[in-house]
């Protein structure tokens, strides 16, 4: 019998509740997870924030776990920034917690901070007059002198950015800027000797083409898996999270409605009943592709 609440099983395969389809949806203490909880999870518990008598998110849990790419979707206003502000550590919650490799973030070290994860912003902005090699050099600020310039070299190469390094960022395009920002925060967690790391981004590629959109989402699933870092993403695009994400978390009115595998979390009338509008979903039987489109009559 479950013996309390804690945060979902992340190994279903050696729980005894994954038959029980309660077992994601209402978190129930499986007993035989907790070894398996390890101290690398990122972890946000019960948390809730309020600003100006607004109540900005409330009670939101949420585990992300190196290896994986964890989406958060909502509709504008949902707190998804805030959410990932608070899980950066810019915001402390009015109450419950939120740990970084095993440790409260309140309280760490800016350097701490800096070792175990790394943020990429909705709102950017640089001094002006730097160059895309000088902004990611500045990821591996409080690296170790000689881990710098290799961690500097794979960012620029894992992002596509090494013809960029020597322009300066007012030349960019948007979609550049990010990616060059994108480089920045990769530099960081690979000056990192942190065994956990994790890479948030806001909106990360809300300036890129539909194409690189795409490809950037599958880039960053793929350095999840590759450098055994948790990416946690804000998205708009359904079709982009149906795609790629390990895991979703849905946010309306700062509450979690939903976290767990994509499939289970992007069901039609969830997502209907979130955004406010009707969905039509269409699926590809060939490439076994699924995506979702406003469904309107003209
Ligand atoms: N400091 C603040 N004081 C008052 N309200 C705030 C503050 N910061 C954010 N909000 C409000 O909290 C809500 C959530 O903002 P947030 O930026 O987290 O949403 P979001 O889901 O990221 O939205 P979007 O998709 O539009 O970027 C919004 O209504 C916003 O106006």
């Amino acid at each position: 019998m479950p013996t309390g609440w804690h945060a979902a099983c992340w190994h279903p395969q050696s729980c005894r509740l994954v038959s029980s389809p309660a077992c994601w949806v209402h978190r129930f203490s499986c007993g035989c997870c907790d070894e398996n909880r390890s101290h690398r999870v990122l972890e946000l518990e019960q948390v809730s924030l309020q600003r100006a008598g607004k109540r900005l998110l409330w009670q939101v849990s949420l585990q992300a776990v190196p290896g994986e790419l964890c989406v958060i979707l909502g509709p504008n206003g949902a707190g998804k920034s805030t959410l990932l502000q608070v899980m950066s550590g810019y915001l402390r919650p009015d109450s419950g917690r939120v740990r970084l490799g095993g440790q409260d973030t309140v309280g760490l070290s800016a350097a701490r901070l800096a070792s175990l994860r790394a943020v990429v912003e909705q709102q950017t902005t640089v001094p002006s007059g730097w160059r895309v090699s000088e902004l990611v050099a500045a990821g591996s600020y409080f690296a170790a002198p000689g881990q710098q310039a290799a961690a500097m070299a794979q960012a620029l190469t894992l992002t596509d950015t090494s013809r960029l390094a020597q322009r300066r960022l007012d030349s960019l395009s948007g979609g550049e800027v990010q990616r060059a920002h994108l480089a920045r925060a990769l530099c960081q967690l690979l000056a990192s000797t942190q065994p956990e790391r994790y890479l948030l981004l806001d909106e990360a590629t809300a300036a890129l083409d539909f194409a690189i959109a795409d490809s950037q989402m599958a880039q960053w699933r793929q350095l999840a898996q590759d450098l055994h870092i948790g990416v946690v993403a804000v998205v708009h695009d359904l079709n982009l999270a149906l795609r790629h994400a390990d895991r979703v978390l849905l946010l309306q009115d700062g509450c979690s409605i939903a976290f767990g595998r994509t499939a289970d979390i992007m069901q039609q009338a969830r997502l209907e009943a979130i955004y406010g509008i009707r969905l039509a979903e269409l699926i590809s039987p060939d490439a076994g592709i699924r995506a979702f489109v406003p469904h309107t009559t003209r």
